[in-house]
Protein backbone atom coordinates (compact mmCIF):
# COMPACT_ATOMS: atom_id res chain seq x y z
CA UNK A 1 0.00 0.00 0.00
CA UNK A 2 1.06 3.23 -1.00
CA UNK A 3 2.38 6.12 1.95
CA UNK A 4 0.76 8.88 2.62
CA UNK A 5 3.04 10.50 4.38
CA UNK A 6 6.71 10.06 3.56
CA UNK A 7 9.58 7.91 5.78
CA UNK A 8 12.87 10.23 6.34
CA UNK A 9 16.32 8.89 7.65
CA UNK A 10 18.42 11.65 9.48
CA UNK A 11 21.66 10.14 9.64
CA UNK A 12 25.46 11.13 9.90
CA UNK A 13 28.57 10.73 12.52
CA UNK A 14 28.00 10.56 15.55
CA UNK A 15 27.26 14.40 17.56
CA UNK A 16 26.17 16.16 14.04
CA UNK A 17 22.99 16.94 15.46
CA UNK A 18 20.65 13.79 14.13
CA UNK A 19 18.52 13.95 17.51
CA UNK A 20 18.52 17.71 17.68
CA UNK A 21 16.83 18.23 14.19
CA UNK A 22 15.09 14.90 14.36
CA UNK A 23 12.85 16.05 17.80
CA UNK A 24 12.80 19.43 16.54
CA UNK A 25 11.50 18.19 13.08
CA UNK A 26 8.83 15.69 14.48
CA UNK A 27 7.74 18.45 16.87
CA UNK A 28 6.91 20.79 13.96
CA UNK A 29 5.47 18.48 11.13
CA UNK A 30 3.74 15.91 13.44
CA UNK A 31 5.74 12.91 11.65
CA UNK A 32 7.06 10.50 14.33
CA UNK A 33 10.62 10.19 15.76
CA UNK A 34 12.30 6.91 15.50
CA UNK A 35 15.46 7.05 17.39
CA UNK A 36 17.01 3.76 16.95
CA UNK A 37 19.37 3.97 19.92
CA UNK A 38 16.51 3.58 22.15
CA UNK A 39 14.75 1.22 19.94
CA UNK A 40 18.44 -1.02 20.04
CA UNK A 41 18.52 -0.66 23.60
CA UNK A 42 14.78 -0.78 24.99
CA UNK A 43 14.36 -3.49 22.80
CA UNK A 44 17.17 -5.08 23.02
CA UNK A 45 18.04 -5.57 19.47
CA UNK A 46 21.70 -5.89 20.28
CA UNK A 47 24.00 -8.55 20.98
CA UNK A 48 25.67 -7.27 24.37
CA UNK A 49 27.65 -4.11 24.79
CA UNK A 50 31.17 -2.97 23.88
CA UNK A 51 33.12 -2.00 27.09
CA UNK A 52 36.23 -0.64 24.17
CA UNK A 53 33.01 2.19 22.21
CA UNK A 54 31.07 2.10 25.14
CA UNK A 55 27.84 0.89 22.93
CA UNK A 56 25.60 -1.59 22.15
CA UNK A 57 26.59 -4.29 19.37
CA UNK A 58 23.36 -4.08 17.46
CA UNK A 59 21.44 -6.92 15.86
CA UNK A 60 20.57 -5.60 12.53
CA UNK A 61 17.74 -8.24 11.74
CA UNK A 62 16.14 -7.75 15.01
CA UNK A 63 16.01 -4.30 14.76
CA UNK A 64 14.42 -4.07 11.73
CA UNK A 65 11.58 -6.75 12.94
CA UNK A 66 11.28 -4.16 15.88
CA UNK A 67 10.83 -1.35 13.24
CA UNK A 68 9.19 -2.76 10.32
CA UNK A 69 5.65 -2.49 10.49
CA UNK A 70 5.73 1.18 11.74
CA UNK A 71 7.69 2.45 9.36
CA UNK A 72 5.95 0.82 6.77
CA UNK A 73 2.70 2.87 7.82
CA UNK A 74 4.95 6.42 6.95
CA UNK A 75 5.32 9.60 8.56
CA UNK A 76 8.39 7.99 10.30
CA UNK A 77 12.19 10.27 10.68
CA UNK A 78 14.57 7.62 11.26
CA UNK A 79 17.53 9.05 13.44
CA UNK A 80 20.86 6.86 13.12
CA UNK A 81 24.55 6.91 12.63
CA UNK A 82 23.93 4.48 9.52
CA UNK A 83 21.44 4.17 6.75
CA UNK A 84 22.62 1.01 4.41
CA UNK A 85 20.46 -1.26 6.57
CA UNK A 86 16.88 0.05 5.69
CA UNK A 87 15.67 -1.32 2.58
CA UNK A 88 15.11 1.57 -0.31
CA UNK A 89 11.38 0.96 -0.53
CA UNK A 90 10.82 2.19 2.82
CA UNK A 91 12.92 5.17 2.23
CA UNK A 92 11.68 8.78 0.54
CA UNK A 93 14.34 11.18 1.52
CA UNK A 94 17.64 10.31 3.14
CA UNK A 95 19.41 13.98 4.92
CA UNK A 96 22.62 13.37 5.49
CA UNK A 97 24.37 16.24 8.51
CA UNK A 98 27.74 17.25 8.42
CA UNK A 99 29.83 19.27 10.25
CA UNK A 100 33.21 20.68 10.53
CA UNK A 101 35.68 19.07 12.39
CA UNK A 102 36.58 21.59 15.10
CA UNK A 103 33.09 21.72 15.83
CA UNK A 104 32.30 17.67 16.27
CA UNK A 105 35.92 17.38 17.94
CA UNK A 106 34.04 20.04 21.13
CA UNK A 107 30.77 18.46 21.08
CA UNK A 108 32.12 14.88 21.36
CA UNK A 109 34.45 15.96 24.04
CA UNK A 110 31.85 17.57 25.89
CA UNK A 111 30.19 13.93 26.12
CA UNK A 112 33.37 12.37 27.61
CA UNK A 113 33.46 9.96 24.08
CA UNK A 114 36.19 7.41 24.93
CA UNK A 115 39.40 8.18 22.99
CA UNK A 116 39.22 5.65 20.37
CA UNK A 117 35.90 6.37 19.48
CA UNK A 118 36.02 10.10 19.64
CA UNK A 119 39.12 10.10 16.80
CA UNK A 120 37.14 7.21 15.15
CA UNK A 121 34.31 9.43 14.47
CA UNK A 122 36.44 12.20 13.62
CA UNK A 123 37.89 10.45 10.86
CA UNK A 124 34.89 9.21 9.58
CA UNK A 125 33.23 12.75 9.59
CA UNK A 126 36.22 14.26 7.79
CA UNK A 127 36.30 11.08 5.13
CA UNK A 128 32.56 11.52 4.81
CA UNK A 129 32.00 8.27 5.54
CA UNK A 130 28.19 8.61 5.66
CA UNK A 131 27.70 10.35 2.76
CA UNK A 132 29.26 7.81 0.93
CA UNK A 133 27.15 5.08 2.45
CA UNK A 134 24.10 7.20 1.97
CA UNK A 135 24.91 8.08 -1.82
CA UNK A 136 25.68 4.02 -2.47
CA UNK A 137 22.34 2.41 -0.62
CA UNK A 138 19.56 4.99 -1.98
CA UNK A 139 18.97 6.83 -5.43
CA UNK A 140 21.09 10.58 -5.81
CA UNK A 141 18.11 11.97 -6.10
CA UNK A 142 16.55 11.47 -2.39
CA UNK A 143 19.93 11.95 -1.04
CA UNK A 144 20.66 15.94 0.83
CA UNK A 145 23.71 16.48 2.69
CA UNK A 146 22.85 19.61 5.09
CA UNK A 147 25.66 21.31 7.24
CA UNK A 148 24.60 21.38 10.97
CA UNK A 149 26.95 23.74 13.15
CA UNK A 150 25.18 26.51 14.26
CA UNK A 151 21.13 27.29 15.53
CA UNK A 152 21.02 28.93 12.23
CA UNK A 153 22.10 26.16 10.16
CA UNK A 154 19.75 23.91 12.05
CA UNK A 155 16.37 26.10 11.90
CA UNK A 156 17.69 26.69 7.69
CA UNK A 157 17.76 22.56 7.10
CA UNK A 158 14.73 22.17 9.29
CA UNK A 159 12.58 24.72 6.76
CA UNK A 160 14.11 22.92 3.75
CA UNK A 161 12.61 19.80 5.11
CA UNK A 162 9.67 21.07 6.08
CA UNK A 163 8.89 22.37 2.25
CA UNK A 164 10.20 18.84 0.73
CA UNK A 165 7.46 17.19 2.88
CA UNK A 166 5.30 19.65 1.63
CA UNK A 167 5.53 19.14 -1.73
CA UNK A 168 5.77 15.82 -1.09
CA UNK A 169 2.25 15.51 0.03
CA UNK A 170 0.66 17.74 -2.58
CA UNK A 171 2.69 15.11 -5.28
CA UNK A 172 1.24 11.97 -3.33
CA UNK A 173 -2.35 13.74 -3.11
CA UNK A 174 -2.26 14.22 -7.03
CA UNK A 175 -1.13 10.76 -8.20
CA UNK A 176 -3.49 8.71 -5.68
N1 LIG B 1 23.11 22.77 14.29
C1 LIG B 1 23.55 22.80 15.57
N2 LIG B 1 23.94 23.97 16.12
C2 LIG B 1 24.37 24.02 17.39
N3 LIG B 1 24.47 22.94 18.21
C3 LIG B 1 24.09 21.76 17.71
C4 LIG B 1 23.59 21.62 16.39
N4 LIG B 1 23.29 20.33 16.17
C5 LIG B 1 23.58 19.70 17.32
N5 LIG B 1 24.06 20.54 18.25
C6 LIG B 1 24.50 20.16 19.60
O1 LIG B 1 25.46 19.11 19.44
C7 LIG B 1 25.27 18.09 20.41
C8 LIG B 1 25.00 16.76 19.72
O2 LIG B 1 23.74 16.83 19.07
P1 LIG B 1 22.81 15.55 18.86
O3 LIG B 1 22.70 14.75 20.12
O4 LIG B 1 21.56 16.05 18.24
O5 LIG B 1 23.71 14.74 17.82
P2 LIG B 1 23.48 13.27 17.22
O6 LIG B 1 23.99 13.34 15.84
O7 LIG B 1 22.06 12.87 17.40
O8 LIG B 1 24.40 12.37 18.11
P3 LIG B 1 24.30 10.74 18.35
O9 LIG B 1 24.51 10.09 17.05
O10 LIG B 1 25.37 10.43 19.29
O11 LIG B 1 22.94 10.48 18.92
C9 LIG B 1 24.12 18.56 21.31
O12 LIG B 1 24.67 19.19 22.42
C10 LIG B 1 23.38 19.56 20.43
O13 LIG B 1 22.74 20.55 21.19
Amino acid sequence: MARTSPNIIITGTPGVGKTSHAEQLAERTGLKHISINTIVKDRECHEGWDEEYQSWIVDEDKLLDAIEDEVKQGGCIIDWHACDLFPKSWIDLVVVLRVDTATLYDRLTARKYPEVKLQENIDSEIMQVLLDEARESYDEEIVVELQSATAEEMDSNLERIEAWLKQWKENNAAAT
